[in-house]
C-alpha cells in the first residue's frame, strides 16, 4: 500500500503513463499504415508508383474491381494485388483452388475480420459460437440445416403461403413490384421458421433486425473504416450507425430470450402449447451442439449471425434467377411443366422432389454461374507463408482470394456470355456427371458457394428455399419487366454483384394448372 501511495505521487508516474500511451498510439497508427502496405514481391495492379496514398486505388477497387481484375490477369500473371477496400487483396487464378481449398494456413474467419472489423461488428463464426469450431460448424449445417424437413408439415406449408400471397399480388392484372426490395422479407421469414420455428417467423421485429442487421452491420463498418483501429474501441460508442447495430441486438436478445422462455414454460407445462408439437429448429440444434461439445454460446448472436448469412445471399440468388426469367422467358413453360411433371408423381412437394427438379436447379445455378454473389471467392488469410506449386509464395498474414472470372471461360463454359437455362441440366445427362454439376456441388470449376474446408454450409437450404419460392412463383404468377429490355446488369462494389435494386417487375395472378392441394393449400 504504501509503495502504490508513494508511486501515487511521483511524477515520474504520470510521464510513463503518458510514454505508454504515445508509443501505443504510434504502434497502433504503425500497424493502420503496415497493414495498407502492399507486398514487396507480388504485382500490384491499379495504384500508379506516384500515388504516395492508397486512396485513388481503394476507390478504383469500389468502383472497377472487375476491370482491375482483368487487368492484372491481362499482364499475364496468374497472381497479382490489388488495393481493396481495407487493404490489399491478393487475387489468384482459379487454377489454384484445389491447392489452397483446404489448407490448413489459409483461414476464413480472420480473412472476414481483417476486411469487416468485425471485432464490433459480429462475425458469422462468432456469431455461430463457432469460431475455431468449423468443423463442428460444417456438420451442424450438414446434418440440421439439410435444407428441408422444418418445410415440410401443414404449418410449414401455411408460412409459405402466406408470405407469397401477402408479399406478392393476387391481382389478376399486372402490378408493379419492386421483387429485389420484398425478397429479404420473404426469405426472412421462411429461413426463420427454420432458425426459430412459427411464432418468432411472424413477428415483425425479428424480421426487421433479421433484414436489417446485415445492411447496417456493412454501413457501420464502412463508416468504422474511416477512424484509425485505435479509436475505433471508443469512437464505435458514439457512432450512429453502430448505435443502430447495438439496438438491432438489443431488440434480438429480447425476442430470443423470450422465445426461449416460452419453451422453457411449454415444456414445464406452464404455458399453453400450440395445437400441434413443436418442431425441432436450429435454436434447439444449437443448444445440442454447444452441449455436445460443452461449449457456452451467446443463442441472440447465433441466430443473427444466421440472418446474416443466410438473407440476402439467398434474396440475391432468387432475385437474378427472376430477372433471369423475365429476360429469358422460353424457360418458364419447359420449368412449369417439370414442375407438373414432379408433383404428379410425388402428389406433393416432398424434398425428395426437390431433387427432382432437375432443370430448375439448373436453371439457378446458370444464373448463379453468370452473376455470382461475388466476381472472387474463398477469400481466406495466410496464417504462414504459403508456397504454392510454381513457387510463388503468398506471404503471412495476406489476405487472398480467387477471381471468379472461369465463370466466362469459354473453355469451361462453351458460349460463356449466353444464358443457357439448361446448360447443367446437359452436363448432368453425360454419364458419372449426374451430381458434379448439381447446383449444391462445388468444384474447382465452380465455386459460387465456396469450395473446400470453408464452402457455405448453408447451400443445400439456400437451394431448397429458393426452389420452394419459385415453384410458388412460377405456378401462381406470370412477371416481366416494366420498362427494362434484356437483362439489367447488376450492380457491382468492389467485389460484390448485386441484383439491380432499381428494377420494376410487373407481376399478375394465373391458374396454376396443377392442384394446389399439393403445395399444401
Ligand atoms: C444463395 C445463398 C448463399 C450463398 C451464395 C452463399 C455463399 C457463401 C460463400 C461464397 C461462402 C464462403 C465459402 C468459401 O469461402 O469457401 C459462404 C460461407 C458460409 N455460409 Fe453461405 N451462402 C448462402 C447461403 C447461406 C445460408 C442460407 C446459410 C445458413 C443457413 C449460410 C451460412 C454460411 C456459413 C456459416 C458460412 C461460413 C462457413 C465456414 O466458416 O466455413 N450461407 N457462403
Amino acid at each position: 500500500m504504501a509503495l502504490l501511495a508513494e508511486l501515487l505521487t511521483t511524477p515520474y508516474l504520470i510521464q510513463a503513463l503518458c510514454v505508454a500511451v504515445f508509443v501505443f498510439f504510434i504502434s497502433s497508427f504503425w500497424q493502420d499504415l503496415a497493414d495498407e502496405i502492399p507486398y514487396g514481391r507480388v504485382p500490384l495492379v491499379g495504384k500508379k508508383w506516384w500515388d504516395l496514398s492508397n486512396k485513388k486505388a481503394k476507390a478504383r477497387f469500389a468502383e472497377a474491381a472487375r476491370a482491375l481484375i482483368a487487368e492484372g490477369f491481362a499482364k499475364g500473371v496468374s497472381v497479382f494485388q490489388v488495393m481493396a477496400t481495407t487493404r490489399p487483396l491478393i487475387v489468384l487464378h482459379p487454377k489454384y483452388v484445389d491447392e489452397i481449398k483446404s489448407h490448413p494456413h489459409l483461414d476464413f474467419e480472420l480473412a472476414t475480420k481483417k476486411v469487416g472489423y468485425t471485432i464490433f461488428i459480429t462475425s458469422i463464426a462468432q456469431n455461430m459460437g463457432t469460431e475455431h469450431q468449423t468443423d463442428h460448424s460444417q456438420n451442424f449445417f450438414e446434418d440440421r440445416i439439410a435444407g428441408f424437413e422444418a418445410f415440410h408439415p401443414a404449418g410449414a406449408s401455411r408460412v409459405i403461403l402466406d408470405t407469397v400471397r401477402i408479399k406478392l399480388t393476387q391481382a389478376l392484372e399486372w402490378t408493379s413490384y419492386n421483387f429485389s426490395h420484398k425478397v429479404p422479407h420473404i426469405i426472412a421469414r421462411l429461413s426463420t421458421l427454420v432458425f426459430m420455428g412459427e411464432t418468432v417467423c411472424r413477428d415483425p421485429a425479428w424480421l426487421d433486425v433479421s433484414v436489417n442487421y446485415t445492411i447496417d452491420a456493412f454501413l457501420a463498418a464502412r463508416a468504422l473504416r474511416m477512424w484509425p483501429s485505435v479509436l475505433r474501441p471508443l469512437v464505435h460508442w458514439f457512432m450512429p450507425s453502430c448505435q443502430k447495430l447495438r439496438q438491432h441486438f438489443a431488440v434480438a436478445r429480447a425476442i430470443v430470450a423470450q422465445e426461449i422462455e416460452n419453451r422453457t414454460l411449454a415444456k414445464e407445462g406452464q404455458l399453453a402449447s400450440e395445437s400441434a408439437p413443436r418442431r425441432a429448429d436450429a435454436l434447439d440444434w444449437l443448444d445440442e451442439l454447444s452441449t455436445a461439445y460443452g461449449s457456452v454460446s451467446d443463442r441472440p448472436r447465433e441466430q443473427v449471425g444466421l440472418a446474416l448469412a443466410a438473407i440476402h445471399t439467398t434474396s440475391n440468388l432468387l432475385t437474378n434467377v427472376v430477372y433471369d426469367l423475365a429476360a429469358y422467358p422460353e424457360y418458364i413453360e419447359p420449368l412449369r411443366e417439370e414442375i407438373k411433371a414432379v408433383l404428379a408423381e410425388d402428389e406433393s412437394l416432398k424434398k425428395t422432389s426437390l431433387l427432382k427438379l432437375k432443370l430448375m436447379d439448373s436453371v439457378i445455378k446458370e444464373s448463379q454461374r453468370i452473376n455470382p454473389v461475388s466476381i472472387v471467392s474463398m477469400n481466406r488469410a495466410a496464417l504462414a507463408p504459403i508456397p504454392l506449386s510454381d513457387g510463388t509464395i503468398i506471404p503471412r498474414g495476406a489476405t487472398i482470394a480467387v477471381s471468379a472470372h472461369i465463370n466466362e471461360d469459354d473453355s469451361v463454359y462453351p458460349n460463356a456470355s449466353v444464358y443457357d437455362g439448361f446448360r447443367f441440366y446437359k452436363k448432368r445427362q453425360e454419364p458419372g456427371h449426374e451430381h458434379r454439376h448439381q447446383l449444391v456441388t462445388t468444384t474447382s470449376e465452380n465455386f459460387g458457394f465456396g469450395h473446400g474446408r470453408h464452402a457455405c454450409p448453408g447451400r443445400f437450404f439456400a437451394a431448397n428455399e429458393t426452389k420452394i419460392l419459385l415453384v410458388h412463383l412460377l405456378l401462381k404468377y406470370d412477371w416481366k419487366f416494366k420498362s427494362v429490355v434484356g437483362r439489367p446488369r447488376n450492380f457491382e462494389v468492389g467485389t460484390e454483384s448485386i441484383a439491380d435494386p432499381s428494377v420494376e417487375l410487373l407481376f399478375r395472378g394465373r391458374v396454376p394448372g396443377v392442384d394446389l392441394r399439393a403445395l399444401g393449400e
